[in-house]
């Protein structure tokens, strides 16, 4: 993944005045999940593929009107192409698995197109096709916000701007040329952490999880009766005074000593409980090597607009206008 984060910078921030950081982020995220997900690395079928990703993405949020010519309408074209297009890879790799040239560990369809459970089923073409869409749905926009919110939000702190971009470069200066980060590095990684955990305490991109009573609980004199389903929303504790002191700062240091000092479940962007997002250290990492390798390319940036609004319309929250940044490259 590293060496993924480090070409994207070579490509396309490098050698640039100015950069607008939305639509870059975008592309990044959806070139690691497609090349981690099931192989694919050329540029043009990656392109073809994220743009039916982004109508799906819309049409799933639209009004759902199935005319032509609406964004649903589009969504529900997008889809069938891209299963389209992914029935065709299924088919190449399960061929490929058979003769050897594939191996069952290499990428997410590999291991889909592998598993069997516990009486020795395997997953129809159908099932594994809904576990890509389930996987895009849930890895994208969700590691997409934070990405395109952390050097905004770490612009309006200069006290933990300083402390992350010391810790990047100390991890930077212990690095032979071309050696890689390791667990090691990434998990020392804290401030940068502590700043990413803000920006989803602040901004989580999912807005709200639902569960269902599995039996009648009463709660602060009422009662929610069994088989309702509760809307939890981390924007009700993560805006909570009680919980987050002058909630609408940008405080990194609430998540120190491991964020011990936080109340539990009253910091939940990646849900809780059994359920809780089961990709959360995946996105963790993308967002840590990505803040490395912007700080391994870059001594500093401004804002255009360090002021930009953060919009939530439609969701995740993203700022407005995509976050442009003047750049200047570490010698
Ligand atoms: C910053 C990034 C992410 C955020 C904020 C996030 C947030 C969430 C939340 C709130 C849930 C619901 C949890 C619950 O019901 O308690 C969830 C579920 C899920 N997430 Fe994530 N997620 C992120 C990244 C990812 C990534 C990168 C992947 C995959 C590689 C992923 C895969 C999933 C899946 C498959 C579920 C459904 C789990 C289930 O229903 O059991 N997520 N995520």
């Amino acid at each position: 993944m590293s060496s993924e984060i480090g070409h994207h910078f070579n490509e396309k921030w490098k050698g640039k005045d100015e950069v607008k950081v939305l639509p870059l982020v975008r592309g990044l995220i959806f070139s690691i999940a497609s090349t981690l997900f099931f192989d694919v690395n050329d540029g043009h079928q990656q392109k073809q593929l994220h743009h039916l990703l982004e109508t799906i993405l819309v049409g799933s949020l639209s009004v759902p009107l199935d005319f032509p010519g609406t964004r649903y309408r589009k969504g529900l074209q997008a889809r069938l192409k891209l299963d389209e297009i992914l029935s065709s890879l299924i088919k190449r790799r399960r061929s490929d698995l058979r003769s050897g040239i594939a191996s069952d560990d290499q990428d997410l369809l590999s291991v889909l197109l592998t598993f069997r459970d516990e009486k020795g089923n395997s997953l129809t073409d159908q099932g594994i096709l809904d576990n890509f869409s389930a996987m895009f749905h849930a890895s994208y926009d969700t590691t997409v916000a934070p990405m395109a919110l952390i050097f905004k939000l770490l612009y309006s702190n200069p006290e933990y701007h300083e402390k992350v971009f010391q810790e990047q470069l100390e991890i930077i200066g212990n690095k032979k040329e071309g050696e890689e980060i390791s667990w090691k590095d990434l998990k020392s990684m804290k401030y940068t952490w502590q700043a990413v955990q803000e920006s989803l305490r602040m901004y989580p991109p999912v807005f709200g999880i639902f569960r269902k009573a599995i039996t009648d609980i009463h709660y602060d004199g009422y009662t929610i009766p069994k088989g309702w389903r509760v809307l939890c929303s981390p924007y009700t504790t993560h805006l909570r005074e009680e919980y987050f002191p002058e909630p609408e700062k940008f405080r990194p240091s609430r998540f120190e000593d491991e964020g011990r000092h936080v109340t539990p479940y009253t910091y939940v962007p990646f849900g809780g409980g059994l359920r809780t997002c089961p990709g959360w250290e995946f996105s963790k990492i993308e967002i840590l090597l990505f803040v490395h390798h912007f700080v391994k390319n870059f001594s500093s940036y401004i804002p255009v607009d360090p002021n930009e609004k953060v919009l939530s319309d439609p969701l995740p929250p993203l700022p407005a206008n995509g976050f442009s940044i003047k750049l200047f490259p570490r010698s």
